[in-house]
């Protein structure tokens, strides 16, 4: 099902160039998956690739989680090791990698909406934990 047939979803009817503008906005294309992540909550299961998750539940998601992370790892030890192929070769590695980190960082965000928590929680932590060292922040957890 295209976004044309998930009114909820609004913006994302408009054309590529929508998609295109949002990457030079980083935190408006979080935004706005979100708001689709959100209102595929009351799509029919069968309907979209992210209303059939929702249907299979976290275990599902969790999996994809997993399978995503796995290939990022491997994504990431090809460009490290294609470092010295031609420029061609390494362009290609770098858009594996980018490629694999999106599909990651996109299914975390599933696993969020889904239990009720979004991309802004993570941007709100990371801003907490922004200029703080690595080490303090870490021995701020002990309890
Ligand atoms: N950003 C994404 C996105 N990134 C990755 N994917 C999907 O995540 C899957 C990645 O899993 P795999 O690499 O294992 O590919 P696969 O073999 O197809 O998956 P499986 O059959 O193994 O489950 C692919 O099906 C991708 O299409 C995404 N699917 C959707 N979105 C966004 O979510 C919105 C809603 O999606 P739908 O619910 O499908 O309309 C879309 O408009 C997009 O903005």
């Amino acid at each position: 099902m295209s976004d044309k047939e998930h009114p909820q979803d609004g913006a994302a009817d408009a054309d590529n160039d929508t998609g295109t503008a949002l990457v030079t906005d980083s935190s408006r294309v979080l935004i706005e998956l979100d708001r689709v992540l959100a209102g595929r909550k009351n799509a029919p299961p069968d309907s979209s690739y992210v209303a059939t998750l929702y249907s299979k539940g976290l275990n599902k998601i969790l999996e994809k989680v997993g399978e995503e992370c796995t290939e990022t790892i491997l994504a990431a030890k090809d460009l490290e090791s294609g470092q010295r192929s031609g420029s061609a070769e390494v362009d290609r590695l770098k858009h594996d990698m980018v490629s694999e980190t999106a599909d990651l960082w996109f299914h975390c965000m599933l696993a969020l909406q889904h239990l009720g928590c979004s991309h802004e929680d993570v941007l709100r932590e990371l801003a907490r934990r922004f200029g703080l060292s690595g080490i303090d922040e870490k021995n701020s957890r002990k309890p």
